[in-house]
């Protein structure tokens, strides 16, 4: 199945660079879109994030045969509600939240009757918005399909056509399993970055300024990431409550270890650790996941 018509519900950071990316490598298709904002669609329509900014959802959908749901994860349910209605029988629903248990259920329930495959691009910035969108943000990124048992394989097909297009590499994952996993590689890591960087402000009492003034490359680098927008990472660990917490269980005792390591002059066990991880590194950057942007990292895009 071809796609000729697409509505993007939520017009921001995700909404955005859906538009845009369509725009630049698939020109053929037609945009709609909508966002429950007003000032987000008066950007949106000055930015030419889709083609028609419309003022309903139900105007974006009409005519659509894929509709992509790009609100925050909590938000998800109530935009399908809001499309219910006026979904052509054959559009295929997708949407780009950064889990997918929660959110199967929460479109399974809103659209019994649809084909919903639901979808993450692993691709983003701290950025939010209308503003923040860019044409690129899925090249060469990962996007992952979770498909509901018995998913249509058509309907898989086609917006696996869809995301190659945009450039992202395709993989179908079972939805507890992508949970788990991005709980570990990104959910975790926001955890990290928001709570180091309440610490260090916490501390400012004591440290008298001095934690901005001589904020490091490392300690930059966690506050670009704790600077993520406050609701989309509530939605994200509210959401994703039970693999957050497992894996922040293990994090705690891995902690702990190394708590006990300092405390001992144990040198062995912090250098292996520390040698290992390395190897992490320099494994990613080999298979060419880190980012090519120069100004990747330094929180100043
Ligand atoms: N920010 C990131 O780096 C990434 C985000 N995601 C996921 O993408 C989704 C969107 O995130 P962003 O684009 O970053 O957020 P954003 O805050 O930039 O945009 C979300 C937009 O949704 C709109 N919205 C909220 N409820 C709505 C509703 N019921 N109907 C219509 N519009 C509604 C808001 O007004 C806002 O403009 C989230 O589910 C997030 O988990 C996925 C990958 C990366
Ligand atoms: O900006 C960063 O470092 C990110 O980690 C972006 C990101 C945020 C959420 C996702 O679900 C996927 C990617």
């Amino acid at each position: 199945m071809s796609v000729e018509r697409v509505a993007i519900i939520g017009l921001g950071l995700l909404g955005g660079s859906l538009g845009l990316a369509i725009a630049e490598r698939l020109p053929k298709i037609a945009t709609t879109g909508f966002d429950a904002d007003p000032q987000v669609r008066q950007r949106a329509t000055e930015r030419g994030l889709v083609d028609r900014v419309c003022d309903t959802p139900a105007e974006a959908v009409a005519s659509a045969d894929l509709v992509i749901l790009c609100v925050p994860v909590g938000a998800m349910e109530a935009a399908a509600r809001e499309i219910a209605s006026a979904l052509p029988a054959a559009a295929i629903v997708s949407d780009v939240g950064s889990s997918k248990q929660s959110i199967a259920r929460a479109l399974g329930a809103a659209l019994p009757d649809q084909a919903v495959i639901p979808a993450h691009p692993v691709a983003g910035t701290e950025r939010s918005g209308p503003d923040a969108g860019f044409a690129t943000l899925f090249s060469h990124r990962w996007c992952i399909l979770t498909p509901p048992d018995g998913a249509d394989a058509t309907a898989v097909a086609t917006l696996t056509g869809f995301w190659e297009a945009l450039g992202a590499k395709v993989e179908i994952m079972d939805p507890a399993h992508h949970d788990v996993v991005l709980a570990v590689t990104s959910h975790i890591p926001h955890l990290i970055a928001y709570t180091i960087v309440g610490t260090a402000s916490d501390l400012e009492d004591v440290t008298q300024g001095e934690v901005i003034k001589y904020s490091a490359g490392g300690f930059r680098d966690f506050t670009r990431i704790a600077a993520s927008d406050p609701v989309m990472w509530r939605d994200v660990f509210l959401s994703n409550r039970e693999a957050v917490l497992e894996v922040l269980g293990r994090f705690t005792e891995d902690l702990s270890a190394l708590q006990r390591a300092i405390r001992n002059g144990d040198g062995e066990a912090l250098f292996d650790l520390f040698t290992r991880t390395r190897a992490i590194r320099r494994a990613i950057i080999d298979e060419g996941q880190d980012d090519a942007r120069p100004d990747f990292g330094r929180g100043d895009h």
